[in-house]
């Protein structure tokens, strides 16, 4: 007999599901129980995910979807209920990183940071949480970093992106009390993944190898 855990039946969206911490995250709600529906632009990563749970047993939804871009997401979030029910925990996970000095402009991989890491976070939060408050309950887990409460130098804009996050945490939680809507934020210690592997900064590269 299956042993019930707290996150047994809830229904959990992970953003960047598709690789690094939010499928090996997926991956591990699922095995608790959850209804997990997978999220990222690569579907055919979220398809291999999406095997690698349905082969112990779990439930996970693929769902192709870039979070800079608000109506996909929004349909992102009719198709998982539609399917699963109501989200009762949102994980913003879906993240970009890139190591470079300001004084050599990487003006695209600044935008990038903004829209991915601070845009894509509003446009989840707004895709889920009138239907939390409405149900008095739901929970808003967002991944920051280290660098989210203290700077590091080659980090200025991604960490800016997460004191953005960590801000606005702080912020909807004060808003939320006694909603029944929680929000947390989760930094992870340093983890071997494919992010950053895009930077291109030959200074900053000089710098650290
Ligand atoms: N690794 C580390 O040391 C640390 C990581 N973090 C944070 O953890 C989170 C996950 O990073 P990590 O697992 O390391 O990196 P990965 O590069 O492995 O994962 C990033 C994920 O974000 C997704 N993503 C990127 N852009 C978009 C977009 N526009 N729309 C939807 N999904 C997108 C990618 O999927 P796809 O390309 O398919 O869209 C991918 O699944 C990030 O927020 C990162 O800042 C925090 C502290 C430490
Ligand atoms: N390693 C950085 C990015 O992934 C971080 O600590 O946030």
């Amino acid at each position: 007999m299956a042993v019930p855990t707290p996150l047994n039946g809830k229904v959990i969206i992970v953003t960047g599901a598709s690789s690094g911490i939010g499928k090996a995250s997926a991956i591990a709600l699922a095995a608790e129980g959850a209804s997990v529906i997978i999220a990222a632009r690569r579907l055919e990563k979220l398809k291999e995910v999406q095997d690698e749970i349905q082969k112990t047993g779990g439930r996970a939804l693929p769902i192709k979807c870039d979070v800079t871009i608000r109506e996909q997401v929004k349909s992102m979030v009719r198709e998982a209920e539609s399917s699963y029910g109501p989200i009762d925990v949102l994980v913003n996970n879906a993240g970009v990183f890139y190591l470079t000095l300001m004084k050599n402009l990487k003006e695209e991989q600044w935008d990038e940071t903004l829209e991915v890491n601070c845009k894509g976070v509003n446009n989840c939060i707004g895709a889920v949480l009138c239907g939390m408050i409405d149900r008095k309950r739901g929970h808003i887990v967002n991944i920051t970093s280290n660098v989210a409460r203290k700077g590091e130098k080659c980090m200025a804009v991604y960490s800016g992106s997460k004191f953005y996050v960590e801000g606005l945490s702080q912020s909807l939680r004060k808003e939320l009390l006694g909603t029944g809507v929680k929000v947390t934020c989760i930094q992870p210690g340093d983890t071997q993944t494919d992010i950053g592997s895009d930077s291109n900064d030959t200074e900053v590269i000089i710098l650290i190898f």
